[in-house]
This record gives C-alpha cells, sequence and structure tokens, in this order.
C-alpha cells in the first residue's frame, strides 16, 4: 500500500465503496479525496425578536409541533415531516424548528466517514447540519436559520441522511460501538 493510500484510508473515504461515491453527487466533483468539510457547522442564532411566536407551540399531548419558516408551503411538508416522525425515528427538537437523530455505527471510522458524506452534500446544497460525533454515533440536527423554522432544505438534507446512513451500514442503537470494556 502507497503511504497516500494509507493516508487517505486513515480519512476513511477511499474505502467507501463504489454505490456510495456514485450515489453522492458532492463526492464525485470533489474526486477520490473530497477537500475535508467541516465536521462542525457553527449555528448562528437569529435574534430573539424573529421567533414568533416566542413559545413553543404545544399540543396536548404535550408534544412539539413543527414550526414551518415563512414561505414554507406547510400543506406539502407536514406529511412530509410527519413521515420522518413517525416511520424515520426523526424528532422535532425542543421549538419544533428543527429535526434530529442519532446514527448509529459499528466504529468510529464509519460514523466519521458518514459525517463526512453529511458534510459534501451540505456544501454542494449549502445547507449545513450541527453534528456531534461520538465513538459509535453522530447526533444530526437540521434547521433553517434564515428564515427560521423548518423548510423543505432541513426534510430534503434529513432524507439525504437516512439514505447516507443506509449505505454507512448503520445499525440499530443497540448495536453500536461504545466506549469502555464489553459489559
Ligand atoms: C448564505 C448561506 O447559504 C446561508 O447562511 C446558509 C448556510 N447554511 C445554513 N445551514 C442551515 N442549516 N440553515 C441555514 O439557514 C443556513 N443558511
Amino acid at each position: 500500500m502507497r503511504i497516500s493510500d494509507h493516508g487517505a484510508d486513515i480519512l476513511g473515504l477511499i474505502t467507501l465503496p463504489h454505490t456510495i461515491m456514485s450515489s453522492f453527487p458532492a463526492f464525485r466533483l470533489c474526486g477520490r479525496l473530497p477537500r475535508p468539510a467541516p465536521i462542525l457547522s457553527v449555528t448562528r442564532t437569529a435574534p430573539l425578536t424573529r421567533l414568533t411566536p416566542l413559545s413553543p407551540v404545544r399540543m396536548a399531548s404535550n408534544t412539539v409541533e413543527p414550526r414551518f419558516a415563512e414561505g414554507e408551503d406547510a400543506a406539502q411538508l407536514g406529511p412530509d415531516t410527519q413521515t420522518l416522525l413517525q416511520r424515520q425515528g426523526w424528532a422535532l427538537d425542543a421549538d419544533g424548528m428543527g429535526v434530529t437523530k442519532t446514527f448509529h455505527f459499528k466504529s468510529y471510522f464509519k460514523a466519521v466517514s458518514f459525517v463526512n458524506l453529511i458534510a459534501a452534500e451540505s456544501s454542494a446544497k449549502k445547507h449545513h447540519p450541527t453534528m456531534t460525533v461520538r465513538i459509535g454515533s453522530v447526533d444530526v440536527h437540521w434547521t433553517t436559520h434564515r428564515p427560521r423554522g423548518l423548510t423543505q432544505k432541513d426534510i430534503a438534507m434529513a432524507r439525504h441522511c437516512d439514505n447516507g446512513a443506509d449505505l454507512m451500514g448503520a445499525v440499530d442503537p443497540g448495536q453500536g460501538l461504545k466506549c469502555g470494556p464489553k459489559p
């Protein structure tokens, strides 16, 4: 193995199967070794005055309802959001303006490779998540800052995460790599 190959392997990039590379246009655009994308995005918080209404909308069951950004087609976004929430394991965040999900992996490299996959698409679409990487899992949060609220972009990127996680071999929570000695 050449040193350069080894270096790329360490990044978890050239070990990606062809199916993954061809499913993600951003990777094809960038070639075999995409420019490293930031793992964590900086979340800019809009001034509180932009949040209308100020308090989260809650249903009788105490579940937060989705709060779509101004200009979004709620009739179209509503069902798409419900599909993510009810069938894909996503949850609304505390104020209902974002969606969040934790993906589990059997290795740290797979978790980091998943992050790179999402980061590449984020750069291409100019829409960036907040991601927290752990040894065998990645927390992903999508929201739109301007206009503030949930948008079609968040839903599309959440779907992209689900597809990427499938391709990367995401596992059930109990099967993910955990830190520390085995029980
Ligand atoms: C100018 C630039 O495209 C915008 O600031 C983008 C950047 N990335 C973003 N990412 C997310 N998640 N929400 C946004 O509103 C957003 N805005």
